[in-house]
């Protein structure tokens, strides 16, 4: 495609920067040559327009573009004269200097304008529009902006892209020669987004051996930081050891060796009970503390059982209904212990018994606040009870300022052990989503007196963040604990409901649809299950369940392979939302995104703003956030503004800026694992084969249950026998019932005095 000369020299001003990737540095300029212009391609790390670069490369011709100049190395040189001095002081490249002001400067100083920034930057104050102050201002940006280039250069040579350059001069400042050099892997504990991946390949590229130090310390805590990704809480001993040699390609013993050391800074804890467990320090004192303030809070409170009786007779009364036995004793429970759990499966009245539960502490004058740890989530809950939720993070007031923090150190809020909630009552719905960083947070930010109640199904799959925290604070034995088993739901002939029951307690179920809300379509090739899926979306189930086909979830185990959700996204868009002259679209890294198209955001954002306008297009209510899975759909892509428009379900509108567009997925198909908290009108599932680890039973349970009013399952049903009998789900490394136990069993006297914060 592109014809290749001969290696040149050129030279020249940056006229304007068209195009830049900021991750890899790739950028495409017109460089002006005595008022020609030139096409310049290749990776400048580090480049403001205005400055003047030499090169070597070589020219080549593009077949869509024409002729441009290929870098392969270049310099950036301090403008040899003043029209060039002159260009580069008002590009932008310092702050609060533009073209008006450079061309005051260099008419009074020519040649000597340089000299005189570093030199004797008071000078500039002699030109008019020039204060002292933004003198030194000025003097100072251009001396840090001198620094700041020599250092991209440096990073780049050791393939550092342009972002991560930056926070590591910000961080180091002139010790990031010495520290690239000769330890590389300390950038994992000080800079967010440097793993010990990127440290590794630095210290590669630098020359450090495979058995430094550094490198196993950093290679032991990256090996216990990945399995905290994975949901463990701590790693055995044996297994870290070995998972540990693996990835450093280095002996078992070697890693053995630094475990001491590690356990001495503080790095890591090392516990040894049944086994040996490695924790990160941090996890285990998140551990330990969430255990412990579990127990502070856990009180009981001495009542009359026949005025809790009373009171619960008058809310069946004013309700209209007769609560189960296990119902009135949750309500009961509530009144008499300031923890609670409760449990229970789909339909099992879970969502009935918080409304009882509201209507009591209501009448005993008690402020209650509700929340759970997804928007959708609390969305529903809102709409279930009538009381408004809102999310875990919202109710302590995640403080979005410190979000480079954040993703350090745990979360930062508002609302922690200095400024507590007030109120009386915390009641939290889908409590399997939540895990052991965000129960921390909760508990901190709440004072012995305040009541918990915590609601969820501990069949659910665990939290995707570390910790397994409903089914520990279930299994420690030291809380009230009611666990709902009358299904009313399938009293409505429900059989998504029936079955969801059977998988849980491992009893196949009937595939043979006759049914009126659960389906199975025997189809063994990814073909037919792909033809089906469309057919059933676009034309049968829509008027089923009387819904538009958007509302119709595809939920699928995996996010990779033929029947995984970025491949169905894009043949579902293709069929769904296909390409048309009226629709504009955006191309991104990852796809297509078109006018029309369903999308979700993938990660918690706390900064977005959004609006919600009236069908007149009046702003009826304003706020910011947008969460890890919400869904909207996508109403108008404006490539003049640079701005996709997208409408989420609950009205809320947000503008996202192209550069903010990696925060969206397609959501045609989502994983299953995505959809915990979610309910959907119509679920289909594609289930075909796949990894023992991801199909099994609780992943079909969790899919079968999202499922309100008709599920569909296209695939093979030895797949979906199989699912239902494997309940080899990757065991949990988090030892919180342990602690609550140890805790609670001491008594008065703490072990665990010093851990406390
Ligand atoms: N004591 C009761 N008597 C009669 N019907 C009940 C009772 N408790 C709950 N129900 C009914 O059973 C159905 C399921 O109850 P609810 O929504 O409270 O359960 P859930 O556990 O929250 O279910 P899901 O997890 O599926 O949302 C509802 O229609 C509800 O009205």
């Amino acid at each position: 495609m592109f014809e290749v000369k001969l290696m040149e020299h050129l030279e020249g001003y940056v006229d304007h920067i068209r195009f830049r990737n900021e991750n890899n540095g790739y950028t495409v300029l017109s460089l002006d040559l005595d008022g020609d212009e030139e096409t310049v391609v290749g990776r400048f790390p580090f480049l403001s327009e205005g400055e003047y670069i030499s090169m070597e490369g070589e020219y080549t011709e593009h077949p869509m573009h024409g002729p441009q100049f290929q870098m392969r190395t270049y310099e950036i040189t301090a403008p040899g004269d003043i029209q060039s001095m002159e260009r580069y002081l008002g590009s932008g490249a310092i702050k609060g200097v533009g073209p008006a002001i450079a061309k005051r400067i260099t008419k009074k100083f020519k040649m000597d304008t340089f000299r005189i920034i570093e030199e004797e930057p008071e000078r500039l104050a002699e030109v008019k529009g020039i204060t002292e102050k933004k003198a030194r201002t000025i003097a100072v940006e251009f001396n840090e902006k001198q620094e700041m280039r020599h250092a991209m250069m440096f990073l780049s040579e050791y393939g550092i892209n342009y972002n991560l350059a930056v926070k590591i001069f910000k961080e180091y400042g002139d010790e990031m020669y010495t520290i690239i050099r000769e330890n590389p892997y300390r950038m994992t504990d000080d800079i967010a987004g440097v793993g010990f991946k990127i440290a590794d390949e630095i210290a590669q590229r630098v020359g450090i051996g495979t058995d430094s130090d550094y490198r196993i310390i950093s290679g032991i805590f990256y090996t216990l930081m990945r399995a905290l990704g994975e949901g463990h809480v701590y790693l055995p001993k044996h297994i870290l050891c070995r998972n540990a040699a693996y990835t450093l390609g280095v002996s078992e013993e070697a890693i053995e060796e630094h475990l001491l050391e590690m356990m001495i800074e503080k790095k890591i804890v090392i516990k040894e009970e049944d086994e040996v467990r490695i924790y990160g320090a941090a996890q285990y004192h998140m551990e330990v503390n969430t255990a412990r303030m579990l127990c502070d809070l856990n009180l009981s409170y001495d009542v009359s059982i026949s005025e809790i009786e009373t009171t619960i007779g008058r809310i069946e009364e004013a309700e209209q209904i007769t609560f189960a036995e296990k119902q009135k004793e949750a309500i009961e429970a509530i009144a008499s212990h300031s923890i609670v759990v409760l449990t229970g499966g789909p339909g099992t009245g879970k969502t009935t018994t918080i409304n009882g539960m509201i209507q009591y502490f209501e009448t005993e004058g008690l402020d209650i606040r509700l929340a759970a740890p997804t928007g959708r989530a609390a969305k529903r809950m809102t709409e279930a009870t009538g009381y408004e939720a809102m999310t875990i993070h919202r109710l302590l007031e995640l403080n979005g300022e410190a979000k480079e923090e954040m993703d350090r150190m745990g979360m930062a809020f508002e609302r922690n052990a200095a400024n507590p909630l007030e109120t009386d009552v915390i009641i939290i719905d889908e409590m399997s989503m939540v895990d052991l960083s965000l129960m921390n947070a909760l508990l901190q930010a709440m004072v012995p007196g305040t009541r918990l109640v915590m609601v969820g199904d501990a069949n659910q799959l665990p939290s995707i963040g570390a910790g397994n925290v409903l089914k520990d604070i279930i299994a420690s034995g030291e809380f009230k604990v009611v666990a709902l088993n009358q299904i009313f739901r399938q009293e409505e002939g429900s059989h998504i409901v029936r079955n969801a029951h059977l998988i849980h307690q491992g009893r196949s179920i009937e595939l043979d649809n006759k049914s009126k809300d659960f389906f199975f379509l025997q189809r063994t090739s990814v073909q037919d299950i792909l033809g089906v899926m469309v057919y059933l979306i676009r034309d049968k189930l829509p008027a089923y369940v009387h819904a538009e086909p958007y509302e119709i979830q595809v939920l699928t185990p995996m996010r990779r392979g033929e029947l995984g959700v970025e491949r169905l996204n894009q043949i579902l868009q293709q069929y769904l939302n296909p390409p048309s002259p009226d629709k504009n679209e955006k191309e991104t890294a990852s796809g297509i995104f078109r006018e029309g198209d369903k999308v979700m955001q993938i990660k918690n954002n706390y900064q977005m703003e959004w609006e919600i306008r009236n069908q007149k297009g009046f702003t009826v209510d304003k706020g910011v956030g947008v969460f890890n899975g919400d869904i909207g759909r996508i109403t108008e892509i404006n490539d003049f503004t640079e701005k996709v428009t997208v409408v989420f379900d609950d009205s809320r509108e947000i503008q996202y800026s192209y550069a903010m567009l990696d925060e969206l997925e397609l959501a045609y198909a989502i994983t299953i694992h995505k959809s915990q908290g979610s309910e959907y009108p119509a679920v289909i599932m594609p289930l075909l084969s796949g990894p023992k680890v991801l199909f099994h039973r609780n992943l079909l349970y969790t899919g079968v249950t999202r499922a309100r009013n008709c599920l569909t399952i296209v695939g093979d049903r030895h797949t979906v026998n199989s699912m239902i009998q494997n309940v080899n789900e990757q065991r949990r490394y988090s030892t919180l019932a342990k602690r609550i136990q140890e805790i609670a069993s001491e008594g008065e006297e703490n072990p665990f005095e010093d851990e406390w914060s």
